[in-house]
Order: structure tokens, then sequence, then C-alpha cells
């Protein structure tokens, strides 16, 4: 089978949310395909860290199971992390179900999740090997659903500012423009990682960040690159500066901003529209605005949701392969 729900773009699209069934019980959930753990604001949290979000409640669920002695504890890049105990239940994404899956019930959540009540877990989609279930590892929802599935694939539709889709089973070819673009998957870090050596600035000539590396990450809001890229590409806006106050580059909000076209497995070239990287003002005024595409410190670069506004993408666990296509 297949199964396809909608992907709502939180304010300033800082994470885009679907709607899964766990034991009968619907959940708004964050899909991340830069991390494995399915984890859920639960009855067992704290009221105040339960205040304001959609709470798991196992005594509601007829299917739930507990797995007696397992835990979860995850720290993500940005600094938040939650962490609990575990058991199984019925998770539908869609129509796509998975009738043991691990579901991780958070005891503590880190401040940034409490105060985002509009999220109520993440769902991971990159590889089961990055799991923190212990003692016993547990698998991804579409680790467990992939063999029933129609297609061992899921693509992510995400759109600026609008409602885009999560498909899982099927490669809607409506949804983008032309034929996707293929570049092979390295498994071994557990994401999602291709390579991706070469950067275009607007109309410029091609560059290359030697060794570059990227993962494909729904669950990073922006796009995490190269400081040569950060600086070729800001070097083409007039008043960007790196504002250490902030903690990135900001530029005038009326800027007009170059695209910026990043390599994808060497055989394509990933177009970032401008209009997206201008992510949000700082200031009350709007005057000055925060750029979607930050610098980060290694070598494995984070292209996140401002880069899937752009471009249609495919997951394609078959033969461990990423699609893209700008989107229709
Ligand atoms: N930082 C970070 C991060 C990432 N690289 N992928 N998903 C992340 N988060 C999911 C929820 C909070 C952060």
């Amino acid at each position: 089978g297949s199964g396809k729900v909608t992907a709502t773009p939180e304010q300033g699209d800082v994470e885009f949310l679907s709607p899964v069934i766990i034991g009968g019980q619907t959940m708004n959930m964050d899909f991340d395909s830069g991390s494995s753990d399915l984890w859920v604001f639960n009855t067992q949290l704290a009221a105040a860290s339960q205040a304001g979000h959609t709470n798991f409640d196992v005594a509601k669920s007829t299917t739930f199971k507990m797995l007696t002695g397992s835990t979860f504890t995850i720290s993500y890049g940005d600094g938040s992390g939650a962490a609990g105990n575990v058991g199984t239940d019925t998770v539908n994404i869609g129509g796509a179900t998975v009738t043991s899956q691990a579901i991780e019930l958070a005891t503590a959540v880190s401040a940034s999740f409490v105060q985002d009540t509009q999220s109520n877990g993440l769902v991971g989609l990159a590889f089961s090997k990055l799991n923190t279930v212990k003692p016993a590892q547990q698998k991804t929802f579409f680790d467990n659903a992939k063999d029933t599935l129609a297609m061992p694939v899921f693509t992510a539709d995400l759109r600026k500012a609008a409602v885009g889709a999560y498909e899982f089973g099927a490669i809607d070819s409506t949804k983008f423009n032309g034929s996707l673009s293929w570049a092979a998957v390295n498994t071994t870090s557990g994401f999602w990682q291709f390579s991706s050596q070469k950067f275009q600035v607007g109309t410029g000539t091609a560059m290359n960040v030697a060794g570059g590396q990227a993962i494909a990450d729904t669950g990073t809001t922006l796009m995490l690159v190269n400081a040569a890229v950060v600086n070729a590409y800001y070097s083409q806006v007039t008043g960007a500066v790196n504002n250490q106050t902030v903690g990135g580059v900001t530029f005038p909000c009326n800027s007009q901003l170059p695209d910026l076209s990043v390599d994808v497995g060497g055989n394509y070239m990933a177009v970032v529209r401008g209009d997206d990287i201008n992510f949000a003002p700082v200031d009350q005024a709007g005057t000055t605005c925060f750029g979607g595409v930050q610098a980060i410190a290694s070598n494995l670069q984070i292209y996140g949701d401002i880069m899937f506004k752009s471009q249609f993408v495919a997951f394609n666990n078959g033969n461990n392969s990423i699609g893209m296509a700008p989107h229709q």
C-alpha cells in the first residue's frame, strides 16, 4: 500500500507538522529525516511540560504494549533533547500502517519542545542505526513499513508557507518538474548523505567545496553549509553582515537575493530560490532579515527545509539513493 499525509508549516516555516495515528490517537508530529527516533508527548510528562500539547495516553490505547526495561535519550544538534521509556503500538501514517512500532514516551523534554505547542513529537526517518533505544535498538517507521509499501520510498513535498505532503510507498510525478535526478546515498553515518562538492551563486561560476558532503534533513529549518559557500553567497548581497548577536548572517530585508545552486551526487545542481533564503526578520521594524543559509563548522553540510521548499525529494531505501527535482 502507500500512505500520504499533509505537511503543514508552522509560523515562519520553522518546522512542518503531519498527522500520525498512534493506537487510535492522532498526534501532529515533526517528520525528521535527520534522526531515527519516534517519540511523543504523553501523560507521563510533568503537567507543565504537557501544557498546550496533545499528549498520548497509554491507558486509552488497546494495542499499546510496554517494552519493559527499554529507555531512550536523544539530543539534537541545536541542543534540544528528550528522554523516557518505550513501548510498541500501531502507527498509521496516511494509510501506511505498522502494527508494532516502537513508541518512545518522553518523561523529560527540553524547553524548546515544550514551547512549541503545535508539535507533539518526532517521527525519525533517517536510518535505524541512529535509533537511541537501549538495550535493544528499535527500527524507524519507514524501516518497519518499507517491505509492505508498494515501493521502498518516501517523499517530501514541503512548500514555503503552504501545505505540502509526505508520502510513503509512491512517487507522485505530478508534484515535480521533469524527472528526478538520483544521487547515491552513503548510509555509513546513518543519515541520507550524499556527495555535494560544487555550488553556484546566482548565474556565477560553479565553485568547489573540497570533500563536500551533505545530508537531506527535513528536521532542520535552515541550510547549514561550508563557510566558503556562505562567504561566496553573501558577498553578492549588499549590506550582509555576520551578526554575532543574532548568531548568523543578516542583510537588509529588501535585498534581492541570488539563487544558490548546490551539487547533488555530482550530476544535478539543485537550485534553491533566492526568495526562500530570506528566512525571517530579526527586528520589529522588519528591516534586518536573517539568512536561511548559514555556516556549519563541519564537512557534513545539512540541507534542511530551506532546500526542501525548492526541491521535491524522494528517499529510496531500495537502492539507497535520493531523488530531486524542482517542485511543480
Ligand atoms: N538540531 C537539529 C536537528 C537536526 N539536525 N535534525 N533534526 C533536528 N531537530 C529535530 C527537532 C529539534 C532539532
